[in-house]
């Protein structure tokens, strides 16, 4: 199966010096969500930008459903949707007239019934002639992804599509992103919202300073972060875990007077009841316990750091 996207030894340095992206290998597959993660300033608008043809690679090459978006920008260009950043649109025109302005762009014949169902996809098809500064900013968005739509991509660019949205409006959002994608589109989106990656996202890749550092199927990811610690505060120190018990995934800490059971938090059976009636077969009493969950952020973070 050919990708939606495909990324070879991207590299883009900016005429200031910066390197922004610093050799990206990256496959889309088609019909797939993908969230990309990152810090401010990672590279995820310039990697959208490059594969949009708005800024220029330094080398590698890119293509967008087999046409290379350099050479045969005009192609490629006409497969993708792009959803920026800023809402950037002609304030006194109507919703209508904007989105289907923006098809005649790409040089493609009206379809006034085309444009009429992505309008009611979006629930903007109520508003087709309100003029778009009287619309609200959750309604605004709604107008740019109706005008990426318009002439039709397969793979939708979506750069923190909601950033500053309302919990209700981003649950819509989702729903809708959702729905395009079950009518076969490939869609791609930034996010700063780990949870908006952890709802949509089929793959999630991680960038940082300009360089993918992970990309992985999110259950495998979440599998992986889902981790859980119950931290036993034992009333005598131990000198080492007994011998019955080192198949389990524990560790002594604190000088011994601290036992950690890690276990995965998306499982069925933590193993927590069989330990503590071990650890009673065993004599060794504990004072107090606690547990914790690292966050999907926590682990993010870590991820983050972990790569000076
Ligand atoms: N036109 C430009 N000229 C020079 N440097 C730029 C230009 N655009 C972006 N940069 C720099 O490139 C780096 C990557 O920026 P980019 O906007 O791609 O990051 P980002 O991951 O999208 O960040 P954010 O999450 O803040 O939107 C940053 O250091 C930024 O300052």
């Amino acid at each position: 199966m050919t990708s939606a996207i495909s990324i070879r030894q991207l590299n883009k340095t900016y005429t200031s010096g910066l390197k922004a992206l610093n050799n990206i290998n990256l496959d889309i597959k088609k019909g797939e969500i993908f969230a990309l993660l990152g810090p401010n300033g990672a590279g995820k608008t310039t990697l959208i930008s490059t594969i949009c043809g708005i800024v220029n690679p330094t080398d590698g090459e890119i293509t967008a459903n087999g046409h290379n978006v350099v050479t045969n920008f005009r192609a490629a260009r006409s497969c993708i949707g792009l959803v920026p950043q800023e809402i950037s649109t002609d304030a006194f025109e109507s919703v209508y007239a904007t989105v289907s302005f923006s098809r005649g762009l790409f040089g493609k014949p009206a379809n006034p019934a085309y444009i009429e169902s992505i309008l009611r996809q979006l629930s903007l098809w109520d508003k087709r002639d309100a003029k778009i500064m009287a619309l609200s900013g959750g309604m605004k968005r709604r107008v740019m992804i109706a005008k990426a739509l318009s002439h039709e991509p397969d793979i939708l660019f979506l750069d923190e599509p909601t950033a500053g949205v309302d919990v209700e409006l981003r649950q819509d959002m989702w729903a809708m992103v959702k729905g395009l994608r079950a009518r076969g589109a490939t869609i791609i989106l930034t996010t700063h919202y780990i949870e908006e990656a952890e709802e949509m996202a089929d793959r999630i890749g991680i960038i940082r300073k300009g360089e993918i550092l992970l990309v992985e199927e999110k259950q495998a990811l979440m599998h992986k972060l889902g981790k859980r610690e119950l931290r036993l505060q034992l009333q005598s120190p131990l000198a080492e875990i007994p011998q019955a018990l080192v198949s389990l995934p524990l560790e002594l800490s604190s000088e011994g007077n601290e036992l950690v059971y890690r276990f995965d938090s998306q499982t069925e059976h933590s193993g927590i009841a069989e330990l503590l009636k071990q650890l009673a077969s065993f004599g060794i009493d504990f004072k107090d316990l606690s547990s914790s969950q690292s966050s999907l952020e926590d682990i993010f973070v870590d991820l983050l750091r972990a790569k000076p």
